[in-house]
């Protein structure tokens, strides 16, 4: 039996997420996906809460024949111990997955088996890009899987998203 771990902000979880998932179903039997930056929320760069996004998560990935948990993670000031915390926080695992630089450096100098995927269709399948479109009120529900579309109308999260896209770009 295998499991892996998946971190990522998933702001929101798009359908690069989700191809990266399928990758990672080939290689194990049980995935932890960490809810990164667990206590942000309501700001441009982080507009879902760690609930929001563990809906989006479980809701698209129910029909995977794959055992998932949703584990939030929330940020630390130190990048040395993050590793440690990030392992106090899941259910064990055997692989880490990311695509991330740090989060790559970090899990390699712990010890951890780290891999990476390829990018899947990166020019649109992006958080910075889908948030754009939905803060300037462009298609964006082609890029999620289905259920991320309800979760996001059940939060308003449009209406909140541009809410707080102006008080962050005014400062305020
Ligand atoms: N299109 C994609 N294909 C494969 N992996 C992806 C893709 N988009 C993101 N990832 C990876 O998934 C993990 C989580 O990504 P993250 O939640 O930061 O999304 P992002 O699309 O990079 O968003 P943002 O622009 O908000 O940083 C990272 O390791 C990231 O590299
Ligand atoms: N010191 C820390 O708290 C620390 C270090 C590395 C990654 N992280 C988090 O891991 C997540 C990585 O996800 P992304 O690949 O989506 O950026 C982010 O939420 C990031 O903040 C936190």
């Amino acid at each position: 039996m295998t499991r892996g771990f998946y971190i990522g902000r998933f702001q929101p979880f798009h359908n690069g997420h989700y191809s990266m998932v399928e990758r990672i179903a080939e290689d194990v039997d049980e995935l932890v996906l960490g809810i990164g930056s667990a206590g942000d929320s309501h700001s441009t760069r982080n507009p879902f809460t760690a609930g929001e996004r563990i809906m989006m998560i479980t809701k698209s990935l129910v029909d995977f024949d794959l055992v998932t948990y949703a584990v939030p993670i929330e940020d630390l000031e130190r990048n040395s111990v993050w590793v440690s915390h990030v392992q106090s926080m899941s259910p064990d695992f055997d692989i880490a997955y990311s695509n991330n630089p740090l989060v790559i450096q970090l899990f390699h100098e712990a010890g951890v088996d780290v891999r990476q995927s390829p990018m899947f269709n990166r020019e649109v399948l992006e958080g910075t890009e889908l948030r754009e479109r939905m803060i300037d009120d462009e298609d964006w529900e082609g890029l999620v899987p289905d259920p991320v579309v309800d979760v996001v109308e059940e939060a308003n999260g449009i209406e909140r998203l541009q809410m707080v896209n102006d008080s962050d770009s005014n400062g305020t």
